[in-house]
């Protein structure tokens, strides 16, 4: 996150619909067909939980979310690579102190090894700070001839498997936006105070040394050291590496939340979703006349559109037209997550579509959601070597192409945990009974999100080599 001027962090005002003319359609979703929309059980907690969240701050800022359009227009070129990873679904109990800094640690030892070993500045962004609401493929999840309402995410409802936690509370939309609230804190301080600085790259490493991944790391961070004593005995000033640029990110899949934390610029006028700096639609509410890219195609976030592998070039475009009608840089990515067995066949259509269509979009992948299988002993996993054939099958299509391959999207934790299978050091099934703590979908874990960071390293510099 960029420093912002006082200006800046007073000019939001409320955006209501009676507003300038570019907030007009800010309700207009409220009339389209919308899907995965919770039905809150209690009319007046939903309506108290709206008026709160509409007066409370902002938790970004026009000014950040600007800057970070400017850095993916730079991805969009092909001179930056954008990283954004976190969890699944973030949890109330889970945003601690120690847990967070996990999590943020991971992202800057991700793009520490991106940045030294391929050259290319990193765009990091985490699925944090706001990522509670999940989309399900049923409404219903039934245990021992029990039927009750599939969780959705902390923001909706709760984990327990009893009607009481199930039921869906808008109350937990202010517990939602206070959980955002102190964790964006703890990661700007992260970030601003100097844990991020590049000369703490060694300090990050965790973990045994005998582990693959984490001697990789060891040794470029000796490296990185080195060429810091270097550069320090030359008289660089170090002052700009305290700090980097972090930015937070979620599925805008709850439009009552989103819609109530819409804020207008009075400088401009315009709309800015201010519960995240990066916003994106999922795979299921993506429907071109729906609520969802409705709302955001009228807020001036940076908007990242799920394409699974039923996609057809014709959505792709209209989507485009709809979200990015004057084609700015930056304003659109699209993330890919097609599956590790077809992206090869699926995407060139789709990537050749765009690039006819004159458009210059984000191309980042997600190599975790076309990858879901069911464990033997019933846990969701994805193995490893799948999300980076996927990895390796994005890069392929791309040079092939000849546009960008302009970043990754994962599902990872900075904790050691057991939830995908795989990886130099081996995660089998046994493990997950006692190291599986998502609370949706499986996540890579700290030393095999390194490992994929190494591996991508290798297939941005040697475009010729497989991830
Ligand atoms: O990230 C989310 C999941 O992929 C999504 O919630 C679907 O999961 P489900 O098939 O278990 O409902
Ligand atoms: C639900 C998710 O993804 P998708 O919309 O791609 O299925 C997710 O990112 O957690
Ligand atoms: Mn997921």
């Amino acid at each position: 996150m960029t420093a912002h001027s006082r200006d800046e962090i007073l000019a939001f005002g409320t955006a209501t619909s009676e507003g300038a003319a570019t907030t007009a359609g800010l309700d207009h979703w409220r009339s389209l067909p919308i899907s995965q929309a919770p039905q809150w059980a209690d009319q007046e907690d939903y309506k108290a939980a709206v008026a709160e969240l509409s007066q409370v701050p902002p938790l970004v800022f026009a000014g950040e979310v600007d800057v970070l359009r400017t850095r993916l227009a730079e991805a969009a070129r092909g001179e930056a690579f954008v990283l954004q990873g976190g969890d699944c679904a973030e949890t109330f109990a889970g945003s601690t102190a120690n847990r967070i800094s996990a999590r943020v640690k991971t992202i800057l030892q991700m793009a520490a090894v991106l940045t030294y070993g391929a050259s290319v500045p990193v765009v990091k962004m985490g699925r944090i700070a706001g990522q509670f609401a999940k989309p399900r493929s049923s409404d219903t999840e039934t245990r021992d001839g029990v039927t009750l309402p599939s969780f959705r995410g902390e923001i909706v409802n709760g984990y327990e498997f009893t009607e009481e936690a199930r039921r869906h509370d808008a109350r937990r939309m202010v517990q939602a936006y206070h959980t955002s609230s102190s964790t964006l804190n703890l990661v700007r301080a992260f970030t601003q105070g100097g844990f991020a600085d590049l000369r703490s790259v060694h300090a990050w490493n965790q973990g045994f040394l005998a582990n693959p991944a984490y001697a990789k790391y060891e040794e470029m961070a000796a490296e990185i050291d080195r060429a810091v004593r270097f550069m320090g005995a030359a008289g660089v000033d170090f002052e700009a590496m305290r700090r980097t640029e972090f930015y937070s990110a979620h599925e805008a899949l709850l439009l009552d939340y989103e819609r109530a934390l819409t804020r207008e610029d009075s400088r401009t006028g315009n709309p800015y979703a201010t519960s995240a700096h990066f916003l994106w639609i999922g795979e299921r509410t993506r429907q071109v006349d729906g609520a969802h890219v409705d709302f955001l195609s009228r807020v001036r976030n940076p908007i990242g559109v799920k394409l699974g592998p039923s996609t057809k070039v014709d959505d792709v475009l209209a989507l485009a037209e709809k979200i990015d009608p004057t084609r700015e840089p930056g304003r659109l990515t699209f993330i890919t997550r097609m599956g590790a067995g077809v992206i090869r066949d699926v995407l060139p259509d789709i990537v050749s579509g765009v690039k006819d269509a004159g458009l210059e979009p984000v191309w980042v992948t997600d190599p975790m959601h076309g990858n879901t299988v069911t464990a033997k002993n019933g846990y969701k996993t994805r193995r490893f070597e799948d999300v980076m054939d996927e990895v390796a099958g994005f890069f392929d299509v791309h040079r092939e192409l000849g546009t960008h391959p302009g970043g990754m999207h994962v599902e990872l934790t900075g904790d050691d945990v057991a939830e995908c299978l795989g990886g130099a050091n081996l995660v089998d099934e046994s493990a997950f009974e006692e190291h599986y703590e998502s609370l949706c979908d499986p996540r890579l874990n700290h030393e095999q999100s390194l490992e994929m960071a190494f591996l991508v390293t290798e297939a941005l510099t040697h475009p010729d080599r497989r991830a």
